[in-house]
């Protein structure tokens, strides 16, 4: 197992490092497991001036499977756009055709009550987001800025989506349906896009490939409003980027916080990049109190998408789970009778739990 390990910005050098704990557990119980690090992001940009380097891509592409952390930060914000550390996991995404984003909102029973919403709602939720993650306005041409003919300054991207990224999307989308409820909801804006309505087309015409499974429409708005109102309405849901990057974040709160929500990206062959959902929260960098759960967690899918592993995946899935019994919370998932731990006290307990 070749693994690019990438830290990046913010808190993502803190939880990474309490992941690759997890993968040292592997490795020493007999797993081949070969590390190897890189800097993404801004990280990248200090080092080797680009956001996504030379040296950092021919190590991604040789590995297997991608470990991150998160990029970006206040201190590159001013940076010119192809500079910034965002550009760099765009750019990632993209040289290694990650297309597939599965984010699994699924909720641990033991963080039912410290839930902002009510305990019925979310009880038992099992959600898995699939996100296209290398079309639309994040990386559509023409985009930038210009003075228009009234000598107005004014900024514009493009929405764009070609029909065999929608159809192999809608394939990896069907193909998770029909191993789980075999239902599938399609979110998009075709009342007022174009690019939805043709991916609204596109998704009724595979789906004729797929005749058990139940193919819903919705449009993204009220997705984002019966996400919250009843979420357990939905098993599968598959959109677009920026549609998945929003119902995403709103999602991990279901499951009580965003540093509970894994993910993986897949390109055609099962190669993966794994990262939490969440961003380098510079608000909270370099104070070892994030939750290093998501990114823990994106190591069982790695076990379970890129390595086939579903031992490991279970093992790592279990030990997170005994240790949210046992009653160990981080800060953003702390409620009162719970005892509170640092970003690597959690890691140390589910290193011991995975014992
Ligand atoms: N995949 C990536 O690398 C992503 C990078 N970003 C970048 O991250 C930077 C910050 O973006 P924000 O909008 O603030 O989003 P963010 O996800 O970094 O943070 C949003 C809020 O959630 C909290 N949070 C995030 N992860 C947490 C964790 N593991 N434990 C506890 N609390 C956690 C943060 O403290 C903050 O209050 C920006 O530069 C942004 O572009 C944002 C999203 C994804
Ligand atoms: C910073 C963005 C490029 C990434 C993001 O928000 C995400 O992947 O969820
Ligand atoms: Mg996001």
């Amino acid at each position: 197992m070749k693994i690019a390990v990438l830290p990046g910005d913010g808190i993502g050098p803190e939880i990474v490092a309490q992941a690759v704990r997890v993968l040292e557990v592997l490795r020493t119980e007999g797993l081949k497991i070969e590390i190897e690090a890189a800097p993404l992001g801004g990280a990248a940009y200090d080092q080797y001036g680009a956001p996504y380097p030379e040296f950092t891509r021919k190590i991604c592409r040789a590995a297997d499977a991608v470990l991150l952390g998160a990029v970006g930060g206040p201190q590159y914000d001013t940076l010119d756009r192809p500079l910034r550390p965002e550009r760099g996991l765009l750019g990632i995404r993209k040289d290694l055709g990650l297309f597939a984003n599965l984010r699994p909102a699924v909720l641990f029973p033991e963080l039912a009550n410290g839930s902002t919403l009510k305990p019925e709602v979310i009880s038992g939720l099992d959600i898995m987001i699939i996100r296209d993650l290398t079309g639309d306005i994040h990386f559509g041409e023409p985009r930038g800025m210009r003075t228009n003919d009234r000598g107005e300054r004014e900024a514009f991207n493009t929405m764009i989506y070609t029909e065999p990224e929608i159809r192999r999307i809608a394939h990896v989308a069907f193909g998770i349906a029909m191993k789980r409820d075999k239902k599938l909801c399609s979110v998009d804006k075709a009342n007022v896009l174009e690019v939805s309505e043709f991916w609204k087309e596109i998704f009724t015409d595979v789906a004729r490939e797929y005749p058990q499974v139940q193919l819903s429409h919705m449009y993204v708005d009220n997705a984002a409003m019966q996400l919250v109102r009843n979420p357990k309405q939905f098993d599968v849901m598959v959109t677009t980027n920026l549609f998945g990057d929003i119902l995403s974040d709103e999602a991990s709160m279901l499951t009580g916080s965003i540093g509970m929500l894994a993910s993986a990206s897949l390109n055609e062959s099962k190669k993966g990049l794994y990262e939490p959902s969440h961003g380098s929260a510079p608000d909270i960098a370099g104070k070892n109190v994030a939750n290093p759960l998501a990114t823990i967690l994106s190591v069982a899918m790695m076990m379970r998408y890129t390595f086939n592993n579903i031992e490991a995946a279970d093992r790592i899935e279990n030990a997170v789970k005994k240790v949210l019994e046992k009653g160990f919370r981080t800060g953003d998932i702390f409620e009162p009778g719970m005892q509170k731990l640092s970003c690597s006290g959690m890691g140390n307990q589910v290193v011991a739990a995975l014992g």
